[in-house]
This record gives C-alpha cells, structure tokens and sequence, in this order.
C-alpha cells in the first residue's frame, strides 16, 4: 500500500534560516502518527510541507503517493486543522457545515450532523461564543466530514482542559477509525501522544531523531541499571542514548539493535514512551545526536 507520508531529505529554509533538515519518513498508512518535539523544533513546517501550505526547499515530500495539494482531487483527500483550530467567528456552527458542504466534493453531511449533536454543539450558536473545546471540536468535526485518508492536526487539544482534552482525543480516535483514515498530529503532551499514536516520529534541532511504530520502538529500547564502570562497557551493537551516573550506580537508556539485550552484570527494565522520547530529546539538547535508528526486524 502506498506510504501515507514519505520524505526524503526533506528540508526548509526560511532565508537563511533553517526549519527542517535531512528529514527521511517512511510511515505506511492507517497510523495515528504523534509528532514530538521543543518548541522551535519544525513540527509545524513538517505539517504545513504534509499539507501542501509551504514548499520544501530541498529533498521530496509525498503525502499518499503524490505532491501534496497536488490536485483538487488530493486536497479532498487530507484534512488539516492548523494551530489554533481556525473557525470564522462570525458563523454560525450550522453555517460551519454548510460552507464545508459547499467547498468540498466529498462531504459527509450525515456525519457531520450526527457529530455535532452528540458534541452538544448548537447549529445556531456562532463560532467566536463557542469555548476552546468546542471550537476544537467544530475544526475536527469540519475536517473530519471531508472524510478524508489523511487527517493532519497542529496540537489540536493544545488549549483544552484535561477532560476536554481527554474527550476530544476519544472523538479523534474515533472519527479516524470511522473513515479509516491515518492522522498525523503535534503535540506537546508526551501522555496524550501515549494514548492514542501508534506511529511516533521525535523532531528536535530541525532534524528527526527517532521514527517508527511505537511497539517497534519500545521494543528496541531498554533502560539499564547498574555499576558505572559496566554501564559505560556495552556489548557492541547496544547504543546508549542517555546515560545517568549518580554515587549509587547508573542508569541508561540504550537500543539494542540486534534484538534482546544479552545478559550482563546490569538490570534490565522496559521503558515508556514518555522516557523515550525525553532520552532521545535530552540526547539532541546535548549536541550528541546519532543517524536515526529504524526499528529492526529482530523487534517485530
Ligand atoms: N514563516 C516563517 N518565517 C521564518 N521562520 C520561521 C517561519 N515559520 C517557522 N519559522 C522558524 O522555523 C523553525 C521551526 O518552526 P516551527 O513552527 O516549525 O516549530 P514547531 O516545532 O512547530 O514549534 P512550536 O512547538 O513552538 O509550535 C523555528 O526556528 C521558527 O522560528
């Protein structure tokens, strides 16, 4: 099946000044992809490269096999809903759907009703009364109507309260599996990301540090506990990506490229992904990067 995103040595210059570089991307379609990274990092150009907002200064983009906004028949195929989930003030939510239904070939008006009355939303209320969440729930209710094979959200639960956020991210989950769609989304929250992504992709310093399925990706990393002197002698083919020394012993968070870690003078726990992604983020902030590691078929 065709990749829902590919790019290789993806890269934008604002003038001189660089926001993506020597990015690589290969993920397969119907994934939930949580893209992560500090602020500054290119997450937001990486989406508006996804979605045909912003061209690539250098390397190719392509968003389910073609350029993205290639054609009108490719916009109708993604759904975008941009930082600060944009809706016109002055509308009314009913006026939402049916300027939705005028501006897109494939719009799904039954699901866009049907999602607006179990959000509680008024047809007549005007969009700039409606709180943060339900205005993110009117940007996802419009995107998701397209019914499009690509979702792409910019932190769309960014300014919503833990129970919004919670319901919002149970709407996302399920208005993807309703159209079987693939979504790609930023965000800052490591828990959220957690629930509900199963593809993960870490950008920091312009560049992707780490990319894959997280089952993949938890799979190929460990964290080892033990004496300093062992911590620091790995067996060849296990790379630390953070290691810790404290007077009680040391700790580092290694992937093991050849499958699972050999037995050793250490102990070996799981990690998460919120310590994952803060190992390989804490790695970038050191200046001590590594070419990204693709998850081997040894973890699979
Ligand atoms: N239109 C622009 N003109 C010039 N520089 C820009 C422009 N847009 C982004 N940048 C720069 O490109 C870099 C990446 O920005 P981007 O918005 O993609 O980061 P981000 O990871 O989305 O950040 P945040 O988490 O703060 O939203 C930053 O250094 C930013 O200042």
């Amino acid at each position: 099946m065709t990749p829902v995103l590919q790019a290789v040595r993806l890269g934008k210059r604002y003038g001189r000044h660089r926001a993506l570089a020597d990015c690589d991307l290969d993920i397969p379609q119907g994934r939930v992809i949580g893209l992560v990274g500090p602020n500054g990092a290119g997450k937001s150009t990486l989406l508006n490269l996804s979605c045909g907002l912003i061209k690539p200064t250098e390397g190719v983009i392509r968003v389910l096999g073609a350029e993205p906004a290639a054609n009108p028949a490719h916009l109708a195929r993604v759904g975008f809903v941009a930082q600060d989930t944009p809706v016109y003030g002055d509308l009314s939510v009913a006026d939402h759907l049916r300027l939705g239904a005028r501006l897109n070939p494939g719009w799904d008006g039954a699901l866009a009703r049907r999602r607006i009355a179990r959000i509680g939303l008024d047809p007549k209320r005007r969009a700039g009364r409606l709180s943060g969440g339900q205005r993110a729930q009117l940007a996802l209710t419009v995107a998701a109507a397209k019914r499009p094979d690509l979702l792409i959200l910019d932190e769309p639960a960014a300014a919503l309260d833990p129970l919004a956020r919670s319901g919002f991210l149970d709407d996302l989950l399920e208005a993807v599996t309703e159209l079987g769609a693939s979504a790609l989304l930023s965000s800052h929250a490591l828990p959220d990301v957690a629930r509900v992504c199963d593809h993960l992709v870490v950008l920091a310093d312009h560049r992707v540090q780490l990319a894959g399925d997280v089952v993949d990706l938890l799979a190929g990393h460990v964290r080892i506990t033990g004496a300093r002197s062992d911590v620091e002698r790995l067996p060849a083919g296990v790379e630390p990506i953070r290691v810790e020394h404290s007077p009680g012993g040391s700790t580092a968070v290694v992937r093991a490229e050849r499958g699972p870690l050999p037995a050793g003078p250490w102990r070996v726990d799981a990690v998460d992904l919120e310590e994952l992604v803060l190992s390989y983020l804490t790695r970038a902030n050191e200046g001590t990067s590594r070419p990204v590691p693709k998850p081997t078929e040894a973890h699979r």
